[in-house]
């Protein structure tokens, strides 16, 4: 039995870390690596646990870059983990299916799908735990549509069109097939590997599952148990260990893993737009010293704002009593705003400039300040920073919420214990609920 079980491909930092606490709390031992990982990463990573590792996630940046890129970088990975003996393989996407009409979901599926010599493979984003859900090929957000639920104002990827069978289409160049509810309902494996093998039959290699709920999920992975490749937001994930179980190749040796143990100053930094985070923001400004980032400044000026920031965090912490208080620094604007800095400057230009300055500035503080407890939010605004820090990988700790948990980095100097957030992810009181737990 080979010990790595499975392989998993994520294409941002955030949804890394999602699967990851996923397959975590179906008992796997998990390592997150961040980029595509040598030879050597991987050995060093595969000999980082005492009891051995029994998936490997890869966080990639690949959600939002030229589409070869995406597919390059993917394919890579791949690679890697086939040199390493590893058989199955997970591509991670997120939850509300973030891409374009151009790419990268569909394209990257493809690529590994041609790589790996497979005929048919599943897509399934639905996370009923964080509220997403696919009945009929439509992605909803708790009760909202896909394309009415905030994502429509995506900065990046702005998601107008719920249907995921019209919209992988678009992106794809193979046939589009719906696993329906109508199947799942019937709770039985066989009768899901048949519809999957008509579906083959048809041609519809690509085929959106219908989960609505966590049931659901787990018929799915009993399913696709056997497969070699399975696409999906973190839900699926969940299911797997125990339908790895099931065919015998993952021991049974559940795995509690342990909280951080590190001290030292608490930022938090915000660079997503998404609902969800601008309500944790609104939150925690009341709750300790935060910094708005002038995105107008910044794009005149990065040096001239990070020393403005830098200097404000000093003196805050001088200011505050309890030297452990968090500061918050977050770029966070309404949809109107982040509308009018993207017309003025463009979209991309916009997105690198706040990514690499919230970077460099969160370098800045670990480095000069102490800083060792950090909370990210935002995937492509994580993404950025950890490269910055120069992280190459983390492992697993607790669960913060669905999705979150909270991670602590391997092998480098000095030790980070991190939260990396999804912008869509966490009730109000997410950043309070996460350092309390850190104590
Ligand atoms: N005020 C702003 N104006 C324009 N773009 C912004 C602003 N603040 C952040 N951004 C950009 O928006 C993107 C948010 O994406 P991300 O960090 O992945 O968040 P999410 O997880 O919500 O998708 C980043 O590229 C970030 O640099
Ligand atoms: O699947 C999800 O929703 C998340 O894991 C995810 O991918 C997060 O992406 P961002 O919203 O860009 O952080």
């Amino acid at each position: 039995m080979n010990r790595i079980v499975l392989g998993c491909i994520a294409d941002d930092v955030t949804g890394a870390t999602d699967l990851a606490i996923n397959l975590v709390q179906g008992g796997m031992r998990v390592v997150q690596i961040l980029g595509v990982p040598d030879a050597d990463v991987l050995s060093q990573s595969d000999g980082s646990q005492s009891d051995g590792v029994d998936a490997i996630v890869v966080a990639l940046k690949t959600r939002s870059i030229p589409k070869q890129d995406a597919i390059d970088q993917s394919l890579e990975t791949l690679r890697a983990f086939q040199s390493h003996g590893i058989k199955r393989f997970y591509f991670k996407y997120c939850s509300t299916f973030d891409s374009t009409e151009q790419g990268n979901i569909g394209p990257v599926a493809e690529s590994l799908i041609d790589a790996l010599g497979v005929e048919q493979t599943v897509f399934c984003p639905a996370f009923p735990r964080a509220g997403r859900t696919v009945y009929q090929g439509h992605l909803f957000v708790a009760d909202k549509l896909l394309s009415e639920s905030g994502m429509q104002n995506h900065p990046l990827n702005p998601m107008t069109d719920a249907n995921l069978v019209r919209f992988l289409a678009k992106q794809s160049t193979r046939k589009v097939g719906l696993l329906s509810h109508q199947t799942l309902a019937v709770e039985s494996v066989d009768a899901i590997r048949d519809r999957l093998a008509t579906l083959r039959e048809q041609g519809e290699s690509l085929v959106i599952v219908d989960t609505c709920d966590d049931s659901d999920l787990r018929m799915l992975a009993r399913s696709v148990a056997s497969m070699p490749l399975v696409t999906g937001g973190s839900g699926l994930a969940r299911f797997l260990p125990d339908a790895y179980r099931e065919v015998g190749v993952l021991n049974d040796s559940p795995f509690v893993p342990p909280l951080p143990a590190v001290d030292g100053r608490s930022l938090i930094v915000a660079g997503s737009c998404s609902i969800a985070t601008r309500t944790q923001v609104k939150r925690m400004e009341s709750q300790c010293p935060s910094w708005h980032v002038d995105v107008d400044a910044l794009m005149e000026n990065h040096e001239s704002e990070l020393t403005r920031v830098k200097s404000w965090a000093g003196k805050a912490w001088d200011e505050t009593a309890n030297n452990g208080a968090p500061l918050l620094v977050t770029s966070t604007s309404n949809p109107e705003s982040v509308g009018e800095m993207q017309t003025r400057f463009g979209v991309e230009a916009v997105a690198k400039a706040i990514e690499q300055f919230l970077g460099t500035l969160t370098k800045m503080m670990v480095d000069e300040l102490g800083v060792r407890r950090l909370i990210l939010a935002g995937g492509e605004t994580s993404g950025a920073v950890v490269s910055s820090l120069g992280i190459r990988s983390l492992q697993i700790g607790p669960e913060i919420c669905a999705g979150v948990p909270w991670t602590e980095t391997i092998g480098c100097q000095p030790r980070l214990a991190l939260a990396l957030k999804s912008g869509n992810f966490g009730d109000e009181d997410f950043f309070q609920t996460a350092l309390e737990m850190l104590g």
